[in-house]
């Protein structure tokens, strides 16, 4: 699929937003849905609709046909190496719930150490502050530099035999910055530490293989990937999965129940309490199709085209601050403007039909790092041209012309 037809897959782009075509730039919050996936979604609660797994009939064997073929586009898109390791959860924000309260309350004591850094989402260290007032355990987190970047000899230092688990985001939300994962993952290896990749970010921009990562858990959530919201993705090493307790009871976990003992059931299904999002697995499935017919490495090679254009051009503009300035970036822009705030600005840009974000993104510890209540951040999509970079600048500049 060339990338201008893109923009007619998806037919919210076709929507006027205050007189003016949408120009649609907080993919990062969520990405906007292609047909081929609502028609999936569709189709299913169409033609497929029933509960999975364990109907006799044939329409629940189709639903579960269906289902179970997701998980599989799911491990084929990960090069996991069993669908065992591919748990369905509601987003990243469960994924990483799920292993804090799972892995970690098995596996931590008090003393023992959790390495962060100052990039991450909320949803990557409010997890651990739960589970180190539940068992006293010490969060220790890796500094960022002044563009954003982690220093991995800073990051080594911090490493010990302590540390138990690297938790570290892949793509910062926030900056852009994409993290050296592979490093971190091998030398929190040698320490004997666990690591948990946060994918959210990284995962609708580029390829992400597991097995070369070799990390142990890998999160992301299908809503910004081009798949609907309330599915993500947990991936686990199978011996560790095999090894945690579930983390939710109910039905579909289990192989048998009596008053005085539980039998699970068989990876993943141990931690998929619960009648499942089914559809939203099979929207999850139809989008990492849509995503491997663009191709992963087309996708992350035009968004790095228009990134590099979207800073050169926003560079220009006087007053403009980036923040983040990272060698190795993704698909995010955060900039503030001297003198306006952030909320003044976007609030001014919708008018022109702009869709950007302002916000501290979950990212209150990035905000305080470089001294700004929140920012202004455009996030890139496969949909997105170069007519939108120039409708941003422009917009940007006539916000300012009326603020300052
Ligand atoms: C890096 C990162 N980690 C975790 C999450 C949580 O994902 P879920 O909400 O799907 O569980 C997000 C969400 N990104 C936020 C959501 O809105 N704008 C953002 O940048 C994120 O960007």
């Amino acid at each position: 699929m060339k990338f201008s037809d893109i923009r007619d897959a998806f037919p919210i782009l076709k929507l006027q937003e205050n007189g003016q075509p949408l120009v649609y730039l907080d993919s990062g919050a969520t990405s906007q849905k292609p047909l081929k996936v609502i028609e999936a979604i569709d189709h299913y609660y169409r033609a497929e609709n029933a509960n999975v797994h364990r109907g006799v009939y044939g329409l629940s064997e189709r639903a579960t046909e269906s289902y179970e073929g997701a998980r599989e586009k799911v491990r084929h898109f990960l090069n996991a190496s069993s669908t065992k390791e591919i748990v369905f959860v509601r987003g990243t924000t469960e994924a990483i719930n799920l292993v804090a309260q799972t892995w970690g309350r098995e596996n931590l004591t008090a003393g023992d150490e959790v390495l962060i850094t100052e990039m991450e989402h909320h949803s990557n260290i409010v997890p651990w502050q739960l589970l180190r007032d539940q068992l006293g355990i010490k969060l220790v987190v890796v500094p960022i530099n002044d563009q954003g970047e982690i220093s991995l000899s800073d990051y080594e230092s911090l490493l010990s035999e302590k540390t138990k688990l690297v938790s570290v985001v892949h793509m910062s939300n926030a900056l852009g910055s994409i993290n050296p994962v592979k490093e971190m993952t091998t030398l929190a290896h040698k320490v004997g530490a666990k690591v948990l990749l946060d994918g959210a970010q990284a995962v609708p921009h580029m390829a992400v293989d597991v097995q070369s990562l070799d990390c142990d858990f890998y999160a992301f959530s299908a809503h910004k990937m081009y798949g609907p919201t309330g599915i993500g993705v947990l991936y686990g090493k199978e011996a560790l999965l095999e090894a945690m307790p579930p983390y939710q009871g109910g039905g579909d976990m289990i192989y048998s129940v009596t008053f005085d003992k539980t039998e699970y059931n068989e990876l993943p299904y141990k931690f998929e309490a619960g009648t499942p999002h089914i559809a939203g697995g099979i929207g999850l499935g139809a989008a990492i199709d849509f995503m491997l017919d663009i191709g992963l490495e087309n996708i992350a090679q035009y968004e790095n085209q228009l990134l590099t254009e979207a800073t050169e051009k926003l560079q220009q503009i006087e007053g403009l601050k980036i923040i983040g300035q990272a060698a190795n970036k993704g698909g995010v822009i955060s900039f503030v403007i001297e003198g306006v705030h952030p909320h003044d600005m976007a609030t001014l840009m919708d008018q022109d039909g702009i869709a950007v974000r302002a916000s501290h993104h979950c990212a209150m510890p990035v905000m305080q790092r470089f001294n700004v209540p929140a920012t202004i951040r455009a996030s890139l999509g496969v949909y997105n041209n170069s007519e939108d970079i120039d409708r941003l600048i422009a917009s940007i500049k006539e916000a300012i012309d009326m603020l300052v």
